[in-house]
């Protein structure tokens, strides 16, 4: 079955509905500053193995923050994020691979021109135990084991509807077909815990339900946990099982969809003051992707300064 589509075979590896070897992430009183500025404050939030979890917020609310440290980019000056036994705040990126958390970022982290499955293969590279001499040399069991990973590879590739395009350079596909490249190249890893950030920024409706249908996909076929920090609240809404709500850094909110949309604090919180631009006008002027330079936090300080934030867009609308 191909992610987008509907019949083929799904790349379980074995899996059912909710595998089993998924842990709880408990995201405990994690608190992040910069400087003056607290861009996370005592946040808690806890996914349950085998959910769709979206964070959301207004502009500057923390998602982003919050993916980094999820992802050992960012320390947290308090707080501990458990990812069953293991802590990861206290991890470096690449371990943090290793126990199985993959993130595909919003942007695009591909390189161009090497082929859908160069880059897919990438993603295999942690798990390839035969070593760079055995496979330069073609030892049989280099040889083998690279069969391996590129039939697997193959079968990501063909679940997430670009099993044609293995061997086309990245950088000639559509924007849609890259942004799913990512996601392929981070399900290559075989997490258990996979961080979509913002995976459908900049797409059209189509390639936004095509993408929302493979994340669908993705957990039936391999049950594993998303967490999905994403501005389009119509794919939020219809995806997530649970959603947690930032703003200012602080957590406002915490329940199922409709619980969310209905709360006082998250309706305040998009509409913003009174005299803001209207939720859409200001997701359209203020919203960027978020490529800026990444500073280490600063030591803790007791200033708790949060930086304004434009207001987004409001939940329970389709962009
Ligand atoms: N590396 C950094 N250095 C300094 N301040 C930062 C850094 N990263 C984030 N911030 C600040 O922390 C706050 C939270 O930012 P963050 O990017 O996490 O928000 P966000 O919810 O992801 O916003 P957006 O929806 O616009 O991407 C903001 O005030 C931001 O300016």
């Amino acid at each position: 079955m191909t992610a987008a589509g509907a019949s083929a075979a799904v790349p379980s590896e074995g899996r059912t509905a909710v595998a089993p070897e998924v842990p709880t992430l408990e995201v405990q009183n994690v608190s992040v500053r910069f400087g003056a500025i607290t861009a996370l404050s005592d946040v808690s939030l806890t996914v349950v193995p085998g959910s769709i979890h979206a964070i959301i917020g207004p502009n500057g609310a923390g998602k982003s923050t919050l993916f980094n440290v999820l992802s050992g980019v960012y320390k947290a000056a308090e707080g501990q994020v458990r990812f069953g036994d293991v802590r990861l705040d206290r991890m470096v990126p690449y371990k943090i691979a290793d126990v199985g958390v993959a993130r595909a970022f919003q942007n695009i982290a591909l390189s161009g021109t090497q082929s859908v499955a160069e880059n897919l293969m990438l993603g295999r590279h942690h798990l390839t135990k035969a070593g760079f001499l055995a496979a330069g040399l073609r030892l049989p069991r280099a040889t083998r084991e690279g069969k391996r990973h590129g039939a697997r590879v193959a079968e990501i590739a063909e679940f997430l509807d670009l099993g044609e395009k293995l061997h086309t350079p990245v950088g000639v596909l559509s924007y849609g077909d890259q942004k799913r490249v990512e996601v392929a190249r981070a399900l290559c890893t075989e997490p258990r815990l996979l961080l979509l950030d913002e995976p459908v920024a900049g797409m059209n409706a189509e390639e936004t339900a095509r993408m929302a249908g493979a994340i669908r996909e993705i957990r039936a076929a391999l049950g594993i946990s998303i967490i999905l920090v994403e501005h389009d609240m119509g794919m939020v809404m219809s995806l997530a099982d649970r959603v947690t709500v930032l703003d200012f850094g602080r957590r406002i909110a915490d329940g199922t969809p409709s619980e969310v949309q209905n709360d006082p604090d998250v309706i305040r919180a998009y509409l913003g003051s009174g005299d803001e631009e209207t939720p859409a006008e200001s997701y359209t002027a203020h919203h960027s992707a978020d490529g800026g330079s990444v500073v280490a936090p600063a030591s803790p300080d007791d200033s708790g300064a949060t930086a304004a934030h434009p207001s987004s867009e409001m939940p329970g609308t389709t962009s």
